[in-house]
């Protein structure tokens, strides 16, 4: 996929809308505007003008239809969009100082000038339009992407992503199905593959605990490592066991029926431990590693955003890199690796996982799963979105 996208050359078309997305660019990005501009300028959108509670959720019709300002961006048009706990925390204000300096490097713009900030990472759609460096989609292609918590989020009509962000929807999922996986898939892709160095080709027979195994990430990742043939412990509540064990779980913990480390100690130690659940597990999941062989530990639930949320950007970071490296070396010592593990958007790793989806590998209770997870945050974390529900799984245009 890696070599179509570098040589496809694929140009991007102008939509009937250029006119007055030309007239749009004239406005800053994101905002919202007069209701006097004409409609094809404006879109529909769940927006935040402060952090807080639910109650901070406003819909708007009049947000600024994004505009492509980079040569290698593509508009997408949102069929369908999901929640994920980081749009939950976003909406409070977590990662704030950091995310705000990743928009403005230079601090040109005054506090608050994020808001009107559209949450919501993951996007399944169709491409509108191409920046004319974009070589490997043309309007009309069906598309799945995780967008970063830096830009504008996908709960709104369109939203604009960087053409390495996109992938080529998997053919046997609908929109929604599509759109409830990029940002814990890639998560999960991140942390098993990437910080983790575990694929298809090594992970045969390897011993694998999965700690927060029923959210989104851990469902994930509990198929992917079936697909790549690992035993799968996972650690989850007896609720969702029955879950676990469909997705392919070989041995499943119940954490609120009684200490996990004691039910751990029955079971062999691991090569590979995945995180999802942080705070006080690191003080005991690492002794549950095999020793000396390579095992590692990755977790998911750092303090880094936190960090800079309390000390600002230079001391969060500096702290940072103290607390890491000190446990990396720690945990070193002990004959175990200890690793970080972050979000990343990318179309490539995409393209691994959509081919994944359309083999069937991760099966079809991924999909299922997606579908149970969905209306999980929509309606318990999330509720005013479902005054409109209708605009939050499928944005249409009111005509
Ligand atoms: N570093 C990064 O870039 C990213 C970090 N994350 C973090 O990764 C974590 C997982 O994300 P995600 O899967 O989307 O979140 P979810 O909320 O979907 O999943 C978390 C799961 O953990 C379970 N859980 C809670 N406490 C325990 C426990 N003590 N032992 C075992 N399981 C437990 C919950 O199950 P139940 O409700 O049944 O108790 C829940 O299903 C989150 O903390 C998230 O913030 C996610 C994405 C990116």
């Amino acid at each position: 996929m890696g070599f179509l996208r570098s040589c496809m050359l694929r140009r991007s078309a102008r939509t009937a809308a250029g006119f007055w997305r030309s007239q749009a660019a004239r406005q800053p990005p994101g905002r919202e505007i007069s209701t006097t501009c004409p409609r094809s300028t404006v879109m529909p959108a769940w927006v935040i003008d402060k952090y807080g509670k639910n109650e901070v959720l406003r819909f708007t019709q009049n947000m600024m239809i994004p505009v492509i300002h980079y040569p290698n961006e593509v508009i997408i048009k949102v069929h369908a969009a999901s929640v994920n706990p980081i749009d939950v925390n976003m909406r409070s204000g977590y990662g704030a100082t950091a995310l705000n300096m990743k928009r403005d490097p230079l601090h040109i713009k005054t506090k608050g000038e994020e808001f009107p900030l559209t949450l919501g990472r993951d996007v399944s759609g169709v491409v509108m339009e191409c920046g004319l460096d974009v070589r490997y989609f043309k309007p009309g292609d069906e598309v799945w992407a995780a967008v970063p918590p830096w830009k504008q989020g996908t709960l709104s009509e369109f939203v604009v992503v960087n053409g390495n962000e996109v992938s080529l929807k998997p053919k046997s999922l609908t929109h929604t199905q599509a759109a409830s996986l990029p940002y814990v898939a890639l998560t999960a892709w991140s942390a098993i593959n990437k910080v983790g160095g575990l694929n298809d080709k090594n992970c045969t027979g390897k011993r694998v605990l999965i700690l927060g195994a029923s959210g989104g990430v851990g469902t994930f990742a509990i198929q992917v490592m079936k697909a790549w043939d690992a035993h799968v412990t996972a650690v989850c509540s007896q609720d969702a066991s029955e879950l676990v064990r469909k997705l392919g779980a070989d041995d499943v913990i119940d954490y609120k029926s009684g200490n996990v480390e004691e039910q751990l100690k029955s079971l062999k130690p691991f090569d590979f431990i995945l995180d999802n659940v942080g705070g006080s597990t690191e003080t005991w999941a690492l002794n549950f590693l095999k020793k000396w062989s390579g095992a590692t530990y990755v977790t998911l639930v750092t303090p880094f955003l936190l960090n800079m949320d309390r000390l600002g950007i230079a001391d969060g970071m500096l702290q940072t890199g103290v607390t890491v490296g000190s446990k990396a070396l720690k945990h070193f010592w002990q004959g175990v690796h200890y690793r970080w593990a972050f979000f990343m958007a990318s179309g490539l790793y995409l393209d691994d996982i959509a081919k994944l989806v359309d083999e069937g590998k991760p099966r079809n209770y991924m999909i299922e799963n997606g579908l149970l997870l969905f209306p999980k945050f929509c309606g318990f974390r999330f509720g005013p979105l479902l005054k409109k529900p209708f605009l939050f799984l499928k944005f249409q245009r009111p005509s």
